[in-house]
């Protein structure tokens, strides 16, 4: 354990091992500080959650991370480079993948051509070698298979995302994500508007990527989810952190359950 890490950040008895480091990260909007002084690490192999009321910050957090918000002030290291000036076609260059809070397939494609469609993104000038390279064309034709089997589509390939359940269609893009094996995913939202055994199904997914390896950050409303997939937990309110640490202690935070988790007891008693 080195001493710069707070001993909040990290989890008991690991040496971190960070592959995303945010320091005092700050995103305003005129005077909507959106997100106002942010530090966190993000373990790698981890699956770690960030829980906050609406408007608490989260989005504009991963807006910032993709690079698609610019920063006020702050830095952000990947993989020990800084990254807080690279443009938004770079990230996923990084290694770097993202899903959506709303799904964005191309509907007159397949799933394959989705899928692909991701790869090509940033394969950069191999997409065209690829047309008349057999050895590029056999490495993107088994990105894009291995993406599909990760994600459970096998034999689902030729099909258009509108002959697909909401939880195929979310499954598409993190296979979409996935293609070129990045280092981190960053999913926002996945599980919204899916039923419970959609959302079940999406959990397992995401904890069979974990026992890939893959380093993960979520959005995510559904607290029971996020309790029973992640490793670690970041609440957020009103653009700042409120807390940091294991999902339990974080779900029984004082100032978490203030802020969001007494609403959201209520709201899953209701529902
Ligand atoms: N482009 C923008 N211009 C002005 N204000 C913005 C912009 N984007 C976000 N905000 C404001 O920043 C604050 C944080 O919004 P953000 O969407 O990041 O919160 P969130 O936690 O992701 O909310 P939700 O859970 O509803 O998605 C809100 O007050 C929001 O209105």
């Amino acid at each position: 354990m080195t001493t710069e890490v707070a001993p909040q950040e990290g989890v008991p008895g690991r040496v971190p091992d960070q592959v995303l480091r945010i320091e005092d990260l700050a995103v305003h909007f005129g005077g909507i500080k959106a997100v106002d002084g942010i530090t966190l690490g993000l373990e790698r192999g981890l699956i770690s959650g960030i829980l906050g009321p609406n408007g608490s910050g989260k989005s504009t957090l991963l807006g910032a991370v993709t690079r698609l918000t610019p920063l006020t002030r702050g830095s952000m290291h990947f993989e020990g480079r800084d990254f807080s000036g690279v443009q938004p076609e770079q990230v996923a260059r990084l290694g770097i993948g993202r899903t959506f809070q709303t799904v964005r397939l191309l509907d007159d494609l397949t799933v394959h051509e989705n899928v692909e469609l991701g790869h090509d993104l940033i394969a950069g000038p191999r997409r065209w070698w690829r047309r008349v390279d057999s050895t590029e064309r056999d490495a993107a034709e088994a990105a894009v298979r291995t993406a599909l089997e990760r994600t459970g589509l096998d034999g689902k390939e030729k099909l258009r995302p509108g002959q697909l359940s909401y939880g195929l269609q979310r499954r598409v893009e993190i296979a979409r994500a996935i293609v070129m094996s990045p280092k981190l995913l960053l999913l926002d939202e996945p599980t919204a508007g899916m039923n419970r055994f959609e959302r079940e199904e999406i959990g397992g997914l995401m904890s069979d990527l974990r026992s890939e390896g893959l380093t993960q950050l979520i959005v995510e409303h559904d607290v029971q989810m996020m309790v029973d997939v992640c490793d670690h937990l970041f609440a957020m309110n009103s653009g700042q952190l409120i807390a940091s640490g294991s999902p339990a202690d974080v779900v029984r935070d004082p100032a978490v359950r203030e802020a969001y988790l007494g609403k959201q007891d209520n709201d899953d008693r209701d529902s």
